[in-house]
Parts: C-alpha cells; structure tokens; sequence
C-alpha cells in the first residue's frame, strides 16, 4: 500500500476577512486579483449576491494562515443575513472607488452597518481606495481616504485590481496586523506550540464568535 502524503506544514491560524462597500467598487475583483492574481474585464463581471467566498492559503514571516475572504454584495437588494457575515470576523476592508466621490461619501453607511453588526473592538478594519489605475477621473485625493482612514482609527490604502498594484500589500498589512492582536484569533497555546484559532468557517455558523 502507498503511504499517506506527508502532512504539510500546521496552520498558525484561521482568519475571516470581510470585503464590504459599495456595489461597483471593486471588491470581487480586489478578491480575484489576490486569490488568481487575476483580472477579469468589465464585461465578464457581474454584481455579486448574497455573498461568495474564496479561501487562500497565506505565509507571512515563515507562519501559515488559512485565510476565507468573504466578497459581499454592494446592493441593498442582494444583502441577506448580515449579521452572519460579520460573525467571527477578525478582518474587514471597506473599499471605496477612488473615481466615484459617492463610493466613499457612502463609506460612513458600511462603518455604521459594521458598528451595529460587530461588536468586537479589536476587529482589524482598513479603508482601501480601488481603481487608481483611473487617474484622469479621481474625484476622492490620497489624502481624503488618509484622513478618513485616520479619523476611524483604520488602516489605509489605496490599490487597483486591475493593474494588481496595492493589492497584495493591503492583505499583508491586514493580515500583520491581526497577527498582532492575539485577542482576535488566540484561543488557548496547547503543549506543542501552535495556537489554537478561532477556525471562522464560511458558514458563518462555527467557531467562536469574536464579534
Ligand atoms: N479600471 C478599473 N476597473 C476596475 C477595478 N476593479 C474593478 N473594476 C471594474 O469595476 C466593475 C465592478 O467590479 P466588481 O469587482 O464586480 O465590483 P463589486 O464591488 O464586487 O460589485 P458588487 O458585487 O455589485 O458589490 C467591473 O467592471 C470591474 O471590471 C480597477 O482597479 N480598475
């Protein structure tokens, strides 16, 4: 009989990301870039409903993390079970388009939605401003989103899906920053060293609950 694989590596940790904002602004695609590194042209992308989810494994300072990236629909009208999304969260990017002025005005209904919905402090929140690759037709400044971000105490970034600039950087920042708040993820340490995690299925449904 052939032997089982050998076991890869253990999994530091289990993190769910949330991708919330407005329809249009390019969360699915944010996702699809840093899952495929991929990008897919506007007549090939549809408007997300309910909720869809992608899971990438990701190493960070020689530790792996299983993340679940949750791509939320933008549209009231696609929206379902919120509260579910939030459930367990230990991350959320609020995403913005950095050509469309009303994106990011509309940023205040997405930090309310996740103040009423999450009630975990510790949650890891950053404001990104997509589509820079549209340079001609900015209508919201670097600084705007910078002193936005500031005011709320979030991380910040700007990226484009669609030329991959800024994306990978965003999820690592995110990423090392929940890494840095052991409250949001650490359970208990077991004897062998690795820690026991919050393991947020997509579900929504198991694990622990950090909000
Ligand atoms: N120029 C440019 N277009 C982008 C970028 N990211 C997304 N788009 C386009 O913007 C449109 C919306 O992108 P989606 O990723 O579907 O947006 P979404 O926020 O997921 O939308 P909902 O699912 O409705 O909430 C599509 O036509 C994309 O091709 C980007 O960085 N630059």
């Amino acid at each position: 009989m052939p032997s089982p694989p050998a076991p890869g590596p253990e999994i530091t940790g289990t993190f769910k990301i949330l991708l919330i904002g407005d329809s249009n602004v390019g969360k699915s695609s944010i996702l699809l870039r840093f899952t495929d590194d991929h990008f897919l042209p506007p007549e090939e992308t549809s408007a997300t409903i309910g909720v869809d989810f992608k899971v990438k494994m990701y190493s960070l300072d020689g530790q792996r993390y299983k993340l679940t990236i949750w791509d939320t629909a933008g549209q009231e009208r696609f929206r379902t079970l919120t509260s579910s999304y939030y459930r367990g969260a230990q991350g959320v990017i609020l995403v913005y388009d950095v050509s469309n002025r009303e994106s990011f005005d509309n940023l205040d209904t997405w930090v309310e939605e996740l103040s009423t919905y999450c009630s975990n402090e510790d949650i890891v929140k950053m404001v990104v401003g997509n589509k820079i690759d549209k340079e001609s037709e900015r209508q919201v400044s670097r600084k705007e989103g910078l002193e936005y971000a500031r005011k709320h105490q979030t991380l910040f970034l700007e990226c484009s899906a669609k030329t991959k600039i800024g994306v990978q950087q965003a999820m690592e920042e995110l990423v090392t920053k929940i890494v840095e708040t052991p409250a949001l993820w650490r359970k208990s340490s077991p004897s062998k060293g690795t820690v026991h995690v919050n393991d947020s299925v997509p579900s929504g449904l198991a694990g622990g609950c950090a909000c």
